[in-house]
């Protein structure tokens, strides 16, 4: 793998260009001095206990400076940032741009649109990513190492796999966020002291959910093991499907995944006119 030694993030202060440019300095995979960070005032507290990480106002400056240049703004804030990052490789985390709008205003022929998620911040994102054909051996040799640092990644051979997952686990930790939010409510409503009502939810949510993570655990078979019983779970179970449950995760997520469609749609109409 090329040693990259310099790295640039466009909006290093943000939620996700924090906890990458955290992951990336923690994993040891760049030296603070090699970081580079950008955000509109030019400075944060962001990274206050690693001095030598650089900030900059100036993204064509970020761009000098870095090798490898991670553009993390939200989508509606890119159309505003010009940069030339030719014989640059560009990383974008953005939901909604489009491959083709980040070769047209990049300027650079090495592209990689990657979708991680928020659990980036606790090293537990999954990252798919997609790349440029200029992109070389150990450019993605880079990109993965990179997004390691921050969980889990795979490299998708195509585009519209992106689209998707940017539904499915770029949005995802807010769906069980939805339903522990719907289970706290119901707890609530029950007159549950808050406290345990919380310790409850986050008992499910967060810990007995690792039953899937065990080696060779199924979601469908978990489902039916727990329906063989007859009892408490299978009407909880049965209740839920009936009232629409799963047609309401598939409406979830296709309404997501065609919203980054639309958006990147939107984004390259700009560009033609
Ligand atoms: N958060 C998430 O869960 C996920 C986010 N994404 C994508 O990642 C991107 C970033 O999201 P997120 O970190 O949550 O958003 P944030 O709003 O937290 O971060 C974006 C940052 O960009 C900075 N910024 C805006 N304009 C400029 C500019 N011209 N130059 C330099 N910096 C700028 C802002 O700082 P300031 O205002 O100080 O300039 C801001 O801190 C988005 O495109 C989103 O779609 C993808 C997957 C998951
Ligand atoms: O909601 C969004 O648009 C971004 C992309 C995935 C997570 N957050």
């Amino acid at each position: 793998m090329t040693p990259f030694r310099t790295i640039g993030i466009i909006g290093g202060n943000g939620w996700l260009g924090r906890a990458i440019g955290h992951a990336l300095l923690d994993a040891g995979l760049i030296e603070p001095s090699g970081l580079t960070l950008s955000c509109r005032a030019g400075t944060s507290a962001t990274f206050a206990d690693r001095p030598q990480v650089a900030w900059t106002a100036d993204n064509q400056e970020l761009v000098r400076r870095s090798q490898v240049v991670i553009v993390s703004v939200r989508p509606e804030q890119f159309p505003a940032i010009s940069i030339d990052a030719r014989d640059r490789l560009v990383i974008s985390v953005m939901a909604g741009v489009s491959m083709e709008t980040l070769l047209a205003r990049t300027g650079s022929d090495r592209v990689v649109r990657a979708l991680p998620n928020a659990a980036a911040e606790i090293g537990r994102s999954y990252t798919p990513w997609f790349c440029s054909d200029a992109v070389s051996f150990d450019d993605k040799a880079l990109v993965q190492a990179l997004f390691e640092s921050c969980g889990a990644a795979d490299e998708v051979g195509m585009q519209a796999a992106i689209d998707y997952l940017t539904a499915l686990s770029g949005s995802g930790p807010a769906f069980p966020a939805l339903l522990a939010e719907a289970m706290l409510g119901h707890a609530r409503a029950h007159g549950l002291p808050e406290t345990i009502a919380r310790r409850a939810v986050a008992g499910v949510v967060c810990d007995a959910s690792q039953l899937l993570a065990k080696p060779g655990a199924s979601p469908g078979e978990t489902v039916r093991t727990f329906m063989e019983y007859r009892g408490t779970t299978d009407a909880g179970l049965r209740a839920m499907q009936d009232a629409g449950f799963t047609k309401a995760v598939h409406a979830g997520l296709s309404a997501a995944a065609a919203k980054a469609v639309s958006m990147a749609e939107a984004q390259a109409g700009k560009d033609r006119k």
